[in-house]
């Protein structure tokens, strides 16, 4: 075999095509591939052929002309597709006189390359369609590992990809089962399961589905919801209307023991106070009897069948307060037709105090959310003397001409001692309801013991006395002696007996009172009460407050 014929022999075995031209644009070399991917006839004589006639779209000739070598050109060929190299060939003095092309069927790569394109594209498209819905998406491999999460994944579980990926499907629970591991065990669809996540304990109800690819499992799919808003809604709602109905006003005039004059002096005031359009101040200590009043006039006034609500300015921030009145949920709009009784006013923030004294006074429903001006009777209360802070600059003079046109005082229990006989039978018919005994009476020994003391803390602090008097007396007992009464005669002792009942029947209301407020959320209430969640706990069980 001759070089040149070896050569040749070379050249066919090469999985290229290879055709070289002369500088007549003749094809003077074809090798076996070229013709295989040409798809010529291998019997036909192609040698000495023009190269435009033999091969579609060649530029080969061209390069006769140019002179410059081209590489890796994309060139359709019918239904395929090659990539070739192109090289003149030149002589000593620099002349082309050949030309050379190189091509390789790529039709198969090209095809895979636009797969992998149009696979792309899909991915992109998934998971752009993935992160943008609101529920939380996790995908686990077939042993239960996290391999992908969106992005309300982070929002809801507070996790980042980096995190959770490649750890085991556990990471995010902080309550519950976790159900990629269950699936990956039973390879079974689960549905609604309850759980919590670890961020904030976050309430979820997820769902999970395996992937099988090939009838082989391949993992599973987390869908999960977060119910945590859904749930703090229920429970607004819950204690909304919880508090819509408590606050319904209970008592009446009659409910009122007022054998004095000077109490009788007051709820004559009310009820004349009750029948006008008028807003009411209430004057006097703690635990008088400003609430009941309140609702006596609300009771005995038209709007008796419509809302009774409150608000009581000492337990809410500034923003609380503002919230309460004139935000979404706005007390004042929600008394529509009714009372709304604003309890400690001397404790409004100037904030309130000037959006009461614009609704007041020029007619005008500061909030944002509501067009209609709602028809409320307001009735307000204070322990302090409102004309003393407006001296001191603490309250609006404006607001309190305005508010203190009717001001009722509501005398102390040591002013009104003649209330107290059949008032301690008030509280001891009630007491026997509540515990569920059968005490006829006091003698006139405990009633003069009663009507001897200074009652610093009113009437709450003498339905403390009674009921603890109660707690004295054995089963057969069934007439309140004064040997049943704790003693309280005012000596230091039992001052501060009497000063530690007070405050802790106080504190029992406040708590109650933030309970409402934080729409029984403890975490919240403790929080506002600056103690603890565990002493708020500790709190409720002492006091009974469910
Ligand atoms: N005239 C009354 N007759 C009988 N019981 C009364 C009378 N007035 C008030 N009470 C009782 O006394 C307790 C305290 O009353 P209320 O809560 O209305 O006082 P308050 O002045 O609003 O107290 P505070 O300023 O501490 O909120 C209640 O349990 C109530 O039932």
């Amino acid at each position: 075999m001759t070089t040149e014929e070896l050569i040749k022999n070379i050249i066919d075995q090469l999985q290229e095509g290879v055709i070289a031209i002369d500088e007549y644009e003749k094809i003077i070399f074809i090798n076996k591939s070229a013709k295989d991917i040409l798809e010529l006839d291998n019997k036909e004589k192609i040698l000495g052929k023009n190269v435009i006639d033999v091969v579609p779209n060649t530029r080969l000739h061209d390069i006769l002309r140019t002179g410059e070598r081209e590489i890796d050109r994309l060139q359709n060929l019918g239904n395929k597709v090659i990539i070739t190299s192109r090289t003149p060939i030149k002589n000593d003095e620099n002349e082309v006189i050949a030309a050379v092309a190189v091509f390789r069927d790529v039709t198969s790569i090209q095809k895979l390359a636009e797969e992998v394109t149009n696979l792309k594209e899909i991915e992109a498209l998934l998971t752009s369609i993935i992160d943008y819905t609101s529920d939380a998406i996790s995908v686990a491999d077939q042993e239960g590992r996290v391999i992908m999460v969106n992005r309300a994944y982070t929002k809801i579980t507070g996790l980042t990809p980096r995190e959770v990926i490649g750890k085991p499907a556990t990471i995010d629970i902080a309550e519950g089962e976790s159900l990629h591991i269950r699936c990956a065990k039973e390879k079974k669809p689960l549905f609604n399961v309850k759980l919590k996540v670890v961020e904030g304990k976050k309430d979820v109800i997820a769902s999970v589905t395996p992937i099988f690819v090939k009838n082989e499992f391949r993992g599973s799919v987390a869908v999960i919801h977060d119910i945590s808003e859904l749930k703090r809604l229920g429970n607004e709602l819950e204690a909304t209307k919880r508090m819509l109905k408590k606050e319904k006003a209970k008592y009446s005039f009659e409910d009122i023991v007022a054998k004095s004059l000077i109490m009788q002096n007051s709820i004559k005031q009310a009820q004349k106070a009750a029948q006008s359009k008028v807003n009411v101040l209430l004057v006097g200590e703690y635990g008088v009897g400003k609430e009941v009043m309140a609702q006596a006039i609300h009771n005995s006034s038209r709007r008796k069948d419509n809302p009774f609500l409150r608000i009581n300015f000492s337990l809410l921030t500034k923003e609380k307060q503002i919230d309460l009145l004139f935000g979404e949920n706005s007390y004042i709009y929600n008394a529509d037709k009714g009372t709304l009784y604003l309890e400690n006013v001397h404790l409004a923030s100037f904030e309130t105090q000037e959006k009461l004294l614009k609704l007041l006074k020029e007619n005008e429903f500061d909030s944002r959310y509501f067009d209609i001006k709602p028809d409320v009777k307001f009735i307000f209360s204070t322990t302090e003397n409102l004309r003393t802070l407006v001296t001191l600059g603490k309250f609006s003079r404006e607001l309190y001409y305005k508010i203190s046109v009717v001001t009722i005082k509501i005398p102390p229990l040591r002013e009104r001692k003649e209330d107290i006989p059949l008032m301690a039978k008030q509280k001891l018919h009630y007491l026997n309801q509540k515990y569920g005994r059968i005490i006829y009476d006091f003698t006139e020994d405990a009633i003069k013991k009663l009507m001897n003391y200074n009652w610093g803390g009113n009437i709450r602090e003498l339905e403390n006395i009674i009921d603890r008097s109660l707690l004295n007396m054995d089963p057969e007992d069934k007439i309140v002696t004064s040997s049943h009464i704790p003693d309280i005669t005012e000596n230091n002792d039992k001052t501060y007996e009497k000063l530690k009942d007070a405050l802790e029947e106080y504190e029992k209301k406040i708590i109650i009172e933030t309970l409402e407020v934080c729409h029984g959320n403890k975490t919240e209430t403790a929080k506002k009460l600056g103690i603890t969640v565990r002493n708020l706990y500790y709190k409720l069980d002492r006091y009974g407050i469910k």
